[in-house]
């Protein structure tokens, strides 16, 4: 665990960049800093490894402070990864990744071996090893950037604004792909962003910190919706918080409704009464909406609506199956199982009934994906 203990530091000049910040970053989770530009959050960050040295309190590691370790030790623990790689334009990408591997000295060969590993874990072919940073992507720069922090797999990772260089598209990739690195490695990380959405999606336990180094609200995603601890707060949240809480609002306690369902062998008058019909195969597999009410005869015969968006029961949000209803026509989310079969329908309005009241006691999604996320650690 990483802790802050009162932890201020006062520039020459007079500028506060962190104003007695305490606060701890739980082991095997993700911690986000999040706040104004300007608010402190690189020289939070920076503090962990003594690229800063604060002016009072003090930052320590499972119990130990880190001014007792030389930096030079400390930072072989600690990955780093900056805005825009900060690769090293003339070395290839393998020997970008292997930098710790040789410092650390391990031979050559063990070290190649090591970065090629890595370029599969974070999505690169290991034919791009030989290439230099200007013939890769942002997007791909960025995958190097992180497998060199992960080379000598430090137990601590250090994440400044990681993916703030990218396009959207390629920074959701990113983002994804970082969880299920995550889910897998379960390491220490502390990532600075400024987009709240970034915070929301990727972290454990998120701390706001506001101009002037002071950190005004630590708590999971699903309380910080909720419950902003001040105006600040709820202004950098934005709008759309209430619709943003359902993400964290598990689908697995839905009452979903079989109403709706009818095989294709069905014949359209069984279901007379019903404006649409969820048309399945023999595998319960979603086949298409229709209106029976303008079919004679089986269902198989009918013309089909495309289902659209279905949502996974338990393991999606009530905020995905709320856009599930809302993009079907019959205005219906479409539940179905791991394989796809259709376990049944519910309305927005049923959606929209789930509790989400941010206090930890409503079924929540596991952080759309693990059970090892989700807790946040709680406030403070
Ligand atoms: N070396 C320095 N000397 C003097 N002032 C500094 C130094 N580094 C940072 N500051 C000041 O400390 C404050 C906090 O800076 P910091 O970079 O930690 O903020 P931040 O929250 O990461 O901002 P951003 O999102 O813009 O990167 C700012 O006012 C900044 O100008």
């Amino acid at each position: 665990m990483i802790t802050f203990e009162g932890v201020t530091k006062r520039y020459p000049g007079g500028t506060v960049a962190l104003d007695d910040v305490s606060l701890d970053c739980p082991d095997g989770r993700i911690t986000v800093f999040v706040g104004t530009s300007g608010g402190g959050k690189t020289t939070a960050l920076r503090t962990i490894n003594r690229m800063v040295e604060p002016t009072s309190g003090r930052v320590l590691i499972d119990g130990q402070d880190v001014r007792e370790q030389r930096p030079a030790e400390l930072r072989r623990g600690i990955g780093y990864v900056i805005q825009h790689a900060g690769l090293f334009p003339h070395r290839t990408i393998e020997d970008n990744i292997a930098t710790v591997p040789y410092l650390l000295r391990w031979n050559k060969k063990k070290a190649r071996e090591r970065a090629l590993e890595l370029m599969e874990r974070v999505g690169l072919e290991r034919s791009m090893a030989k290439r230099y940073p200007f013939q890769m992507s942002g997007g791909q720069q960025q995958r190097v950037g992180v497998a060199r922090a992960l080379a000598a797999d430090p137990p601590i990772m250090l994440m400044d604004e990681p993916f703030s260089a990218v396009d959207p598209v390629v920074r959701a990739e990113l983002q994804d792909e970082f969880l299920r690195l995550q889910d897998e490695l379960h390491k220490t990380i502390v990532f600075v962003t400024h987009d709240i959405d970034e915070a929301i999606k990727l972290g454990d336990k998120i701390a706001v910190f506001q101009t002037g180094g002071k950190l005004v609200q630590v708590d999971s995603p699903e309380n910080l919706l909720a419950h902003p601890a001040d105006d600040f707060v709820a202004g950098f949240i934005g709008q759309n918080r209430g619709i943003r809480t359902l993400s964290f609002a598990g689908t697995s306690d839905l009452r979903l409704s079989d109403d709706a369902v009818r095989p294709a062998t069905a014949d359209a008058a069984d279901a007379a009464g019903l404006d649409w019909v969820l048309v399945v195969d023999e595998g319960r597999r979603p086949l298409g909406w229709t209106r029976p009410a303008q079919v004679a005869g089986a269902l198989s015969t009918a013309p089909l609506a495309p289902v659209g968006a279905t949502f996974r029961v338990g393991a999606d949000s009530v905020r995905v199956a709320l856009d599930a209803a809302v993009l079907s026509p019959a205005g219906l989310a479409v539940g179905v199982d791991e394989a796809g079969a259709v376990i049944g329908t519910a309305a927005g309005t049923d959606l929209l009934a789930v509790p989400t009241h941010g206090d930890g006691t409503h079924d929540t999604v596991a952080a759309e994906g693990d059970d090892a996320r989700g807790d946040g650690g709680g406030a403070g």
